[in-house]
């Protein structure tokens, strides 16, 4: 599975995104060393906090079936620029994600950007520190 196969999981799953607040549809896309392909869409809610990304269903899907082995992540938007994972997905990729593991960040107009879950969190708090 290439990145552009990836990003394509994801933009088909920002199709399911519920978003009757933001009117902003975010779909992820999480490939596991198994080879199989878990995606997640936001889910929005009338009480704004307890509104769930794309990153974070995607992967909660994949670990609450047992999957919990990532080669990498694909995230795409409608959005000027690749659609940065706000700080919540930081840290539960931290958590739940090698720190190596590819993040595929994407936008609708093919604009795409490659980083790492490291670097999206530089300094994470972890288990380590408690
Ligand atoms: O990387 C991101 C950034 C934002 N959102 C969602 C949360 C909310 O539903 C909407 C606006 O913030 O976009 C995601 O799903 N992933
Ligand atoms: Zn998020």
């Amino acid at each position: 599975m290439n990145d552009q196969k990836l990003i394509e999981c994801a933009r088909q799953a920002m199709k399911m995104a519920y978003v009757p607040y933001s009117h902003f549809q975010v779909g992820a896309a999480l490939l596991t060393k198994s080879g199989k392909v878990f995606t997640g869409c936001n889910i929005e809610n009338a009480a704004y906090s307890v509104c769930n990304c794309a990153e974070r269903t995607a992967l909660f899907k994949a670990f609450s079936e047992g999957e919990h082995d990532y080669e990498a992540l694909a995230v795409i938007a409608d959005s000027r620029r690749p659609v940065p994972p706000c700080g919540a997905c930081r840290q539960v990729l931290s958590e739940l994600c090698p720190s190596d593991m590819r993040v595929i960040l994407a936008n609708t107009k093919g604009i795409t950007e490659v980083t790492t879950v490291a670097k999206l969190l530089p300094g994470a708090f972890e288990s380590e520190d408690m």
